[in-house]
């Protein structure tokens, strides 16, 4: 969080340091009580019975673990001295022929109850008061930490915080239909009257869709930035509570506060968890949900918008969501969002590049072309890891081969640097990948090879072939989705023809591409036996490939067979270009063994030779 009042900020530190160090002090006056004024001296044990000897000694106390006495130092002035206390049982009889005054301490026997409070409850309770203290000086003060304010519901939690956010449109790189669509709500919040005089309605509610990471609440935040009104956060999930009750609680305190502070924006995260459809709860109904969602429902139909209190709500499962919550005068608008193509990776990579040192000479683009199917917060994840690269190599700057470093972590995962892989098996995963590599190479039309590893990697994963695309593809046609899943059985097939082996290793290959030939057949008509007849529809196109079948149990086992040709038919195609380029396979296998890693060029330099 930023802060528009630095003076304010200096001053809440400086009552913090001086709690903190009051505290400090109060503390340390328990833990070591009775610090000496008097400097003592240390000296050894032989010095003591010397200066007994001699008659320098004036009185002894015997300690536990040390001798505790005074006498007179060289000038003359009596002093205190330690030493440590000797297994020495003539001790007495010294300290009976020096004629000095002597007395051993006697050590008390501190009941149990004193040493439990001394060391339990004391300090607990000094915590405790600590804590309320910084509590009631947090809530007190308006304006509270960095500008924002915070309230602090029954139990005890934060839920919504209003604070500036700082945020603008600029630093949203890319979504332009979304900041289009979001442009009009700024406008309402600067000026409310052009609307009311023409007897225009804003929307109350706008349901920000699309997948994990696209950066809705970032957007959320810079539609407050860009309207420099205050932003009130909260996230579906801290509605429920475990009592009844208390989420239809919490809505209320929220719009009550929201209200207070119009024009302003709320901003509602994971709205589905919240608003999941009652129908879809199933027969034992969520009680708690249920009264929430009213509550929710209930607020928005009671105010009005021409308050200026606009409602964002973010979601990746709209199709969950209750119907009651989309009617008219709630949220009655989507803003879709969604994945970044190549040039919003690129101008994702840019917004976050500014925030940290780069070299002069890095392409974004490249990076941008290697990241298909990343998100926002992949990108920023990945400029922030090649950060962390260079500073680990001791550079001052982020290079290309930083970012090279971060993206391969982005896709396969950290290197696992104490895994033990038998040759045998290191041999096989190095046969696998160059598979991939030349049947991908071998036929036209399909992704160039980036890369190439057999490190393996924390997510699991022991070797890969890296493809990308020159440009996103929107359109596949029937013969760039069959090379795709000809590319994922060239792993097993170099397996198969020169190891004469099956192993595990294919198991994502395997998935991918039956993934796609299904898709092929259902979605697509991509089969000779269907044609163009829809099989399957998708339930949500933020998530995947959550489908639902349109067919007859007979139709579906037709579908299987038909899936399963697609895979024959490929994976002896696979096996095909494998064996015709035997020689090829072991060279650049041997060495990928040797190198564990390889470039694009360098491979494709090598198959070309
Ligand atoms: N278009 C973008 N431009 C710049 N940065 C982005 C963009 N999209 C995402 N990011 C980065 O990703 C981070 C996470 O995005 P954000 O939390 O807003 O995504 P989200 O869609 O709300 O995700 P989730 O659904 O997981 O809550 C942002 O803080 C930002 O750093
Ligand atoms: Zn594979």
């Amino acid at each position: 969080m930023e802060s528009k009042m630095p003076p304010k900020v200096n001053k809440q530190w400086l009552n913090f340091a001086v709690t903190t160090v009051i505290f400090l002090i109060v503390l340390n006056f328990f833990i070591s009580p009775g610090l000496d004024e008097n400097p003592v001296m240390e000296v050894d044990y032989k010095a003591f019975v010397t200066m007994l000897e001699e008659g320098d000694v004036e009185s002894v106390l015997v300690e536990e673990n040390r001798i505790e006495f005074t006498a007179l130092d060289d000038e003359g002035v009596e002093s205190t001295f330690i030493t440590g206390r000797m297994e020495d049982p003539q001790l007495t009889d010294r300290l009976l022929l020096a004629d000095v005054k002597f007395e051993k301490e006697i050590i008390e026997e501190s009941s149990s109850l004193v040493n439990f409070f001394l060391i339990w409850i004391l300090p607990m309770a000094l915590l405790y008061a600590f804590w309320v203290f910084m509590m009631r000086r947090l809530q007190g003060k308006v304006g509270g930490l960095g500008g924002s304010e915070m309230k602090f519901g029954k139990s005890n939690v934060m839920i919504y915080a209003a604070s500036e956010t700082g945020k603008t449109f600029a630093d949203v790189a890319g979504q332009d239909e979304a900041k289009e669509a979001l442009w009009e709500v700024i406008d309402f919040l600067h000026n409310p009257q052009k609307y009311r005089e023409i007897g225009a309605k804003m929307p109350k509610g706008i349901l920000l869709v699309g997948p994990p990471g696209t950066g809705k609440t970032l957007l959320a935040k810079a539609v407050a930035g860009e309207a420099r009104v205050p932003f009130f956060s909260i996230s579906g999930s801290e509605f429920m509570e475990m009592f009844v009750g208390v989420g239809a609680a919490r809505v209320r305190d929220l719009f009550n506060q929201a209200q207070a502070k119009a024009p302003c924006i709320v901003f509602i995260d994971e709205i589905d968890t919240i608003g999941k459809s009652r129908n879809l709860s199933g027969i034992t109904g969520n009680d708690e949900r249920d009264q929430t969602l009213n509550q929710l429902l209930n607020e928005m139909d009671g105010f009005s918008s021409e308050k200026g209190v606009v409602i964002l709500a973010a979601t990746n499962k709209p199709e969950v969501l209750d119907k009651a919550l989309l009617r008219p005068g709630r949220f009655d608008r989507r803003v879709p969002l969604e994945l970044p193509d190549i040039a919003g990776r690129q101008a994702i990579l840019e917004v976050h590049a500014k925030s940290v040192k780069m070299d002069g000479d890095v392409d974004l683009k490249e990076i941008a072309r290697g990241t298909p199917g990343s998100s926002g917060a992949d990108l920023a994840n990945l400029i922030n890891e090649g950060a962390l690269h260079a500073i680990k190599e001791g550079r001052s700057k982020i290079t290309q081969s930083d970012l090279e470093y971060a993206l391969e972590i982005i896709l396969a995962g950290y290197q696992r640097k104490n895994a033990i892989l038998s040759k045998e098996d290191k041999r096989t995963i190095a046969y696998h990948e160059i598979g991939h590599a030349i049947v991908a190479a071998k036929q036209t039309d399909s992704a160039p090879v980036n890369k190439i590893s057999i490190i393996p990697r924390t997510s699991g994963v022991l070797g890969y072939t890296m493809q990308s695309e020159e440009t996103d593809q929107v359109l596949l046609s029937r013969d760039k989705f069959l090379n795709k899943i000809i590319t994922y059985m060239g792993g097993r097939s170099a397996e198969e023809v020169i190891l004469n082996t099956v192993t595990s290793g294919a198991a994502n290959d395997i998935e991918a591409a039956t993934a796609i030939a299904r898709a092929m057949v259902t979605r697509y008509g991509m089969s000779e036996k269907f044609d163009m007849m829809a099989l399957e529809t998708i339930n949500n196109p933020y998530l995947g490939t959550d489908a639902t079948s349109l067919v007859s149990n007979e139709t579906s086992a037709e579908i299987d067979d038909e899936v399963l040709l697609i895979i024959k038919f490929a994976h002896e195609k696979a096996k095909e270009i494998i064996r015709e380029n035997l020689p090829k396979m072991h060279e650049i296998a041997n060495h990928l063994l040797e190198k564990e890693t390889m470039s694009g060029e360098e491979f494709m330099e090598m198959l070309m030779r």
